[in-house]
């Protein structure tokens, strides 16, 4: 059973930051940059706003994919992770954490076989120590991975990349649908833009989604052009966005303290009696 819970309302949508170290340094220094900056930004909350008003970020993605002491063994002994995870889990306590592995053809940055990729989501869900585990859902074994994070009770954020183009709506709305068809707990689309149009689209498509949609969404138009949706998604139904403390994992992803600001004055925007 996860430690923490990832609650996710496109209401309020979170920030997640991503972690993204090479190696243990590598990840230790990501961390004490993320408590500094936590620390940093946190206050008390002003009567009646939500805590994430004075959160500067709310859930932290670890990127094993990134993390080479687990890929340079091609991933065959997923302990290395696991160790990675207990350590992170333990420096960042009150954080949920997603525990992520991006394969080459979602645009990551190692590659490991479908057997090893399994064994990875096995062996981090069972540790309790993820809020969350990302499933790319058209990976090969992407039911049998969803079936080992639900046995061990963590949730999964399913996932899909274009790194090429922003597809029709209608696909989208399809992939956003077939990820929840397939038991996920959270769907979550990334696609590129080629025009503002595009842009147009990703959001259209999410807010048709979401109308029906049975879980929470988490979409972006990647890139600089897409950069709004990395702020306004939540008026679309999309209820985390990703934003950096440092290293960022994907184009496009804007400052955290920026990103939080943005979505405070959306809110004060959209509170009621505002015309
Ligand atoms: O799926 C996503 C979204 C993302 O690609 C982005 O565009 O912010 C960043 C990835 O780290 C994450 O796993």
């Amino acid at each position: 059973m996860p430690r923490h819970r990832l609650t996710l309302d496109a209401r309020s949508p979170s920030i997640i930051v991503p972690l993204t170290g090479r190696d243990l340094t590598e990840l230790d220094e990501q961390i004490g940059a993320l408590n500094a900056a936590g620390a940093e930004f946190g206050g008390t909350p002003p009567a009646g706003t939500s805590p994430n008003a004075v959160q500067l970020f709310d859930v932290v993605e670890w990127r094993v994919d990134f993390y080479e002491p687990f890929t340079a063994g091609a991933g065959s002994d997923p302990s290395p992770a696991v160790e990675a995870l207990e350590r992170i889990s333990a420096q960042l306590p009150g954080l949920p954490v997603l525990a992520t592995f991006r394969t080459r053809a979602e645009g990551g940055d190692a590659e490991i076989s479908p057997e090893a990729y399994l064994a990875l989501a096995e062996a981090l869900a069972s540790t309790g120590l993820a809020a969350a585990i990302d499933v790319e859902y058209r990976h090969a074994l992407a039911g049998d991975a969803i079936a080992a994070a639900h046995r061990h009770h963590t949730p999964v954020v399913a996932s899909t990349h274009d790194f090429a183009e922003t597809p029709p709506a209608e696909e989208i709305v399809a992939r956003l649908a077939a990820m929840e068809d397939a038991g996920a707990d959270v769907a979550k689309i990334a696609v590129t833009p080629r025009s503002a149009a595009d842009v147009v689209t990703l959001l259209s498509a999410t807010e048709q989604r979401f109308r029906v949609a049975g879980i929470p969404l988490i979409t972006m138009s990647m890139g600089g052009l897409g950069a709004v949706t990395r702020l306004g998604g939540g008026t679309f139904g999309s209820s985390a966005t990703f934003a950096t403390v440092g290293a960022a994992s994907a184009p496009g992803q804007l400052p955290a303290e920026g990103v939080r600001s943005a979505l405070d004055l959306l809110r004060t925007g959209s509170a009621p009696g505002l015309l």
